[in-house]
């Protein structure tokens, strides 16, 4: 019976999720490349719900739920934890969020991770933001976080570097194939990256939040220019 209304119970989020037809934004790029910090720019100016996967995945260990153990210890290994469970927590995110405009942070970060987000949730990326940054620099920003994270030390940083070009770059080549990824050099101080980052949703987000054909969007702007 248990399992019944578990499946009842995926069925009707998946399904809500659908229904919402909500735009997303998939943040990706290596460890410490400046995903979470310009994602929190990106909030305070365009009315995006930030939802980071690596988040979402520690709560559930503080949570003391069943799979905390296999978190934590996925984790400390810098490894990917099992989409059904990391889906499962984003889809709960955002049928809570009361938005329907998504920044989706540090996922998918393998094949697996993108093809189940997109069968499960039938929902596909308006764009693919993508934080390009130097091993050098991004070891140096983890190195210096200090936010107590178990992961920010020298032995798992290595590996998830490893896990990012071998799991997550083909995933960035697999949207760059589709024309999806933007790709931002974000070896650069943080407001200069800012200023790559507004230019790429500034246009985008009227045309998105409209709903309507850009030449419709520029016809409304210049009757307000007159
Ligand atoms: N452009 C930047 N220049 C210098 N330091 C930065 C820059 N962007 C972020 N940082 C700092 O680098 C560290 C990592 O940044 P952040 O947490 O945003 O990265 P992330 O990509 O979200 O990392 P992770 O994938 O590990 O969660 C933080 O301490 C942050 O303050
Ligand atoms: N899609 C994801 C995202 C994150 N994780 C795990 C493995 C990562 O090393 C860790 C920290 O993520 P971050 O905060 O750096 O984005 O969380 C995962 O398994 N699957």
């Amino acid at each position: 019976m248990g399992t019944v209304v578990n499946a009842a119970n995926k069925e009707e989020a998946n399904r809500s999720l659908a229904d919402l037809n909500p735009t997303v934004v998939f943040v990706l790029g290596g460890p410490g490349s400046g995903k979470g910090t310009q994602c929190a720019n990106i909030v305070q100016h365009f009315g995006f719900t930030h939802l980071s996967a690596g988040d979402l995945l520690r709560a559930e260990i503080k949570s003391g739920s069943e799979n905390g153990t296999m978190i934590s210890n996925m984790i400390k290994e810098g490894k990917i934890v099992p989409s059904e469970v990391t889906i499962k927590l984003l889809q709960k995110a955002m049928l809570e969020s009361g938005n329907d405009k998504f920044l989706i942070d540090g996922f998918p970060r393998n094949e697996e991770n993108r093809s189940a987000f997109e069968a499960v949730t039938k929902v596909e990326p308006s764009f693919v933001l993508f934080f390009d940054c130097s091993e050098e620099e991004m070891e140096r920003r983890l190195l210096s976080r200090n936010q107590g994270r178990e992961d920010d030390n020298i032995e798992t940083i290595r590996k998830r570097f490893k896990v990012f070009l071998e799991s997550s770059l083909p995933v960035i080549e697999y949207y760059n194939s589709k024309g999806k990824v933007r790709k931002i050099d974000a070896g650069r101080p943080v407001e200069e990256v800012y200023e790559s980052v507004k230019a790429i949703f500034a246009p985008k987000d009227e045309k998105i939040d409209a709903g309507r054909p850009v030449e419709e969007v520029f016809e409304l702007e210049n009757e307000k220019a007159d």
